[in-house]
């Protein structure tokens, strides 16, 4: 069954970073395999990591990673075949430069999916912050699924900047020094490839072992709530509809009454659900949660406030699977 793979926009202002996380991303991808649209190759320091051949519209980069080009207009189809079983990825990052505006880049990526980039998902809209001179009345902020409040070590103190950045973005903010975000919080690893060959230093260490200097992923965290009683629809969809505080995504699997349950994945308050696998099986809820600043014990009570009234009416009718069913995304893809 293919995966949907997640499209992440990458925004912010000149110089803010932007190509220093994408560069980071594909440095630091332990495993994942990413696709990057940009307009212009020379931006990300292409020629550290070229492999083989001059760069194209399309070059292969260490451990089967891709680099592209396109303008807005190509950018659908581009995705489309970038997500794609064929190509063989896990996360797809398009760097907003000189593409489009953000507010429309994501326009783009929704008709996108909804058009012939069938096997692409919405990753998220990730705003790059300098620290130096970021602002958090900048209209972008207030779009963005995951702030990352870059260039920490340019400043004395972050904490004041961060403190209205977190007031004003509806998700949360990761402070980090040279684009350090791990991809892990942007997609789930994939569990599928080997254990690399023996006797071989893969251009992908090589590439790790000249990154000394480099800083490690900046912490984010990842919170596990389970419960064994199902969860009212309405309830679960309100939470999941308000974001919960610095949640960039959510994953997991969720039980309503009367149904079978369902795998449910958000990105900000993008929310999507689909049966899950007949082999799942879960009386409540198994979720997930990661982002920044998370609060344990909130979502936990949150969740727990989503629970079935006890005790219910026996002739009362089960709740309405409406609120959930939604956001139920279409099976295209999964029936293949
Ligand atoms: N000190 C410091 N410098 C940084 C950091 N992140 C990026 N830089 C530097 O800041 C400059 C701009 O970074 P880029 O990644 O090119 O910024 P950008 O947002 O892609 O820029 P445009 O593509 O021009 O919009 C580069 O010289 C980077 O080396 C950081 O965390 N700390």
């Amino acid at each position: 069954m293919p995966r949907r793979v997640p499209v992440v926009l990458v925004a912010g202002h000149l110089g803010a970073g932007k190509s220093t996380l994408v560069n980071h991303l594909l440095r630091r991808a332990d495993g994942v395999r990413i696709g990057v649209v940009v307009n212009d190759f020379g931006a990300i320091g292409i020629d550290a990591m070229l492999v083989a051949g001059q760069a194209s519209s399309v070059t292969s980069l260490a451990d089967g990673c891709l680099c592209c080009t396109t303008d807005a207009n190509g950018l659908a189809r581009l995705l489309a075949e970038l997500t794609a079983p064929s190509a063989r990825l896990d996360l797809v990052v398009v760097e907003a430069s000189g593409l489009a505006e953000p507010r429309e880049l994501v326009r783009l990526l929704l008709d996108a999916i909804a058009g012939e980039a069938q096997h692409a998902a919405y990753g998220g809209l990730v705003v790059v912050v300098d620290a130096v001179e970021g602002d958090a009345a900048d209209d972008v902020v207030r779009l963005a699924d995951l702030v990352v409040l870059n260039q920490v070590d340019r400043v004395d103190d972050p904490a004041p900047l961060l403190v209205s950045l977190r007031a004003a973005a509806p998700g949360p903010v990761l402070p980090v020094v040279r684009g350090a975000v791990d991809p892990a919080l942007l997609v789930d690893p994939p569990a599928r490839r080997g254990p690399p060959r023996s006797g071989q230093l893969s251009f992908d260490v090589l590439l790790r072992e000249d990154l000394g200097e480099e800083h490690a992923h900046a912490a984010w965290d990842s919170v596990a709530v389970a419960r064994d009683a199902p969860l009212d629809p309405a309830r679960f969809a309100a939470f999941l509809e308000a974001g919960p505080v610095g949640v960039f995504r959510a994953k997991g699997v969720v039980r309503f009454p009367g149904a079978a349950p369902f795998v449910v994945q958000t990105v900000g308050t993008a929310i999507r659900v689909r049966p899950a696998p007949r082999s799942v099986d879960v009386a409540g809820a198994r979720l997930v949660f990661l982002g920044a600043g998370l609060d344990a014990a909130g979502l936990e009570s949150a969740i727990d406030a989503c629970a079935v009234d006890p005790d219910p009416d026996p002739i009362r009718r089960e709740p309405s699977l409406l609120p959930i069913l939604r956001y139920e995304e279409s099976d295209r893809v999964d029936a293949v």
